[in-house]
């Protein structure tokens, strides 16, 4: 018996779990215990809460009734029932490694002190270093932090790339703070974070709020410090030690995932109606992949609303996206073009207009039942996520009810990290690879996590789980291929159990650590 069988998640055993929404639609009993022990520990963290339960509905639920026609000869099992070895594996890999909470004290510019709490989640180091942004947002929660975390652990995984899964930030608002009170409060965070950090131990990047100016003040704390120039970052600007395409890699790779889906389609993005939110680092790419593609984005958003634009916004119209959110506390409603609407204190997928796709590259669970329904009122076929889980579980089960393809966040954008792999490749070498050299190794990534995440989400019962514990997903992938396996939809049940399985395997062969 594999060790990790006998490694008993405390409750596990105990199938008896009193139902609750957070358990809805789960049968079988011993992933009931181990989603109980996860809500019994943490009652309060609801998005952490929500990820682990989308994870264990695609492992214990999808994967047993996504194959819509019996192509062989016999259905697809649930992940638990072909591998229970893998219960008490997933049980573990809901709780982090390690979860540190610290004190950030800084001086503003008048002089006073002022206090903010710093985390750094350190979720797995199973198949690679902890990796994961840094968030700096004012309703940061550890519930979040944690969130983000379990989501980078799939996510990283599916890139193919040796990395594991951390994550972390701080309560901080860079929003309404001077440039100089954003350096001072970046030292100050370092000089506790670097002590937990380093090139082969965890590798912080950006995320929301934190940007290529506070990775620059970061990372001269860190060196300062530590006397290193190594990549304990990634983020850097090009001049020391970044990688070329890093800025656009998230929405460039969120667009070439649905590139990758259309294609198997025989379609493509010309003249594709498309909603993007966000007006970030995000969604500036994504619509510009997007606007190289031929397709139409019909409008972007903010936290304080959005702009519609009839004919679809142009190049023109992106740089002044771009120009508006460069500043420091610049709003989306400042934004002028003829023809452009700006509605105050909504979010574009209220708007009654032919929709083909849907890109939520904003912030999590920005997207309900209702938006979910009025997309797919309007026209909508195609989600993919270039926020991290911004669909709620309601409206992703209406996605698959209503056959709307939907590129899960660990999948569709998983660009950004995977790009970060690769600078983290070229630090250790010493070299930087020419933007030609990335886009073709992120382009191959993105094309790898779809056919990976297809292949596994309508055929895992084909699929010889044997060689996952051997081979690379490229192989899985050829694999697959060479027995023509027919490719369906859901994408993101086959994401989840790749990622999954692929964490899995390591956990054990590591000795359950
Ligand atoms: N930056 C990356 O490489 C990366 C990688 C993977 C996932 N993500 C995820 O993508 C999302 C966006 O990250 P980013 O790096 O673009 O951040 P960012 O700080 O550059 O931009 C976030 C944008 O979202 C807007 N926003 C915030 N709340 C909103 C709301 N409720 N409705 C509409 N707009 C809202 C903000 O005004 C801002 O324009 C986050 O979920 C992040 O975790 C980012």
């Amino acid at each position: 018996m594999p060790v990790a069988a006998q490694v008993v998640v405390n409750g596990a055993s105990n199938g008896a779990a009193v139902d609750n929404e957070f358990l809805q639609g789960i049968t079988n009993k011993g992933l009931r215990a181990v989603l109980a022990q996860v809500q019994e520990r943490d009652p309060h963290q609801p998005e952490f809460l929500a990820a682990v339960k989308e994870v264990a509905t695609a492992l214990a639920v999808l994967s047993a009734r996504c194959c819509p026609q019996p192509v062989f000869d016999r259905r697809p099992e649930p992940v638990f029932e072909k591998r229970p070895e893998m219960l008490p594996v997933f049980g573990m890999m809901c709780e982090p490694e390690r979860a540190i909470v610290f004190r950030v004290p800084w001086l503003d510019d008048a002089g006073n002190l002022r206090v903010n709490r710093g985390y750094r989640v350190q979720f797995s180091s199973a198949i690679g270093p902890y990796k994961g942004g840094l968030r700096f947002r004012k309703d940061l929660t550890l519930s979040v932090i944690k969130f983000l975390g379990f989501e980078q652990m799939f996510k990283n995984a599916l890139t193919t790339l040796p990395m594991g899964a951390g994550k972390g930030g701080s309560d901080f608002d860079p929003k309404d703070k001077s440039d100089a009170e954003i350096q001072r409060f970046c030292q100050s965070f370092m000089t506790e974070l670097y002590r937990h950090i380093g090139a082969h131990t965890d590798v912080p990047a950006g995320d929301i709020g934190v940007g290529g100016r506070e990775i620059g003040y970061l990372f001269g704390q860190y060196k300062r410090i530590t006397a290193l120039h190594t990549g304990a970052l990634t983020g850097k600007g090009l001049d020391y030690g970044g990688s070329q395409i890093r800025p656009e890699a998230t929405g460039f790779g969120t667009v070439i995932f649905a590139l990758a889906v259309l294609k198997d389609e025989g379609k493509s993005l010309k003249g594709k109606r498309c909603i993007v939110t966000g007006s970030g680092n995000v969604a500036q790419y994504c619509v510009m992949k997007l606007l190289e593609e031929g397709a139409t984005v019909l409008a972007m958003s903010d936290s304080l609303g959005y702009v519609y634009k009839p004919d679809g916004f142009t190049m023109a119209d992106l740089e002044q996206v771009m120009a508006i959110k460069s500043r420091h506390s610049g709003k989306l409603r400042d934004f002028k073009a003829p023809g452009a609407q700006y509605v105050e204190g909504r979010k574009p997928w209220e708007l009654n207009v032919p929709v083909d796709m849907a890109y939520p590259c904003a912030t999590q669970h920005e997207l309900n039942l209702e938006d979910a329904t009025n997309l797919f009122k309007n026209g909508c076929k195609y989600v993919f996520e270039g926020a991290n889980m911004p669909s709620t579980d309601r409206a992703i089960a209406f996605f698959h009810k209503n056959g709307v393809v939907f590129g899960n966040g660990k999948a569709a954008n998983a660009g950004g990290v995977a790009v970060s792999g690769l600078e983290m490749s070229q630090n250790r070498i010493g070299l930087q690879w020419s933007r030609e050299e990335v886009e073709a190794k992120l382009t191959d990534i993105m094309n790898t996590i779809y056919r990976t995440a297809k292949v596994i989400g309508f055929r895992e019962d084909r699929l010889n789980f044997d060689c996952l514990q051997r081979c690379t997903m490229n192989t899985i992938y050829r694999t697959a291929k060479a027995a023509s396996i027919e490719y369906n939809t859901t994408l993101d049940a086959g994401a989840n159990i790749a990622a999954f399985l692929r964490v899995g395997e390591a956990v054990l062969a590591q000795g359950a650590v």
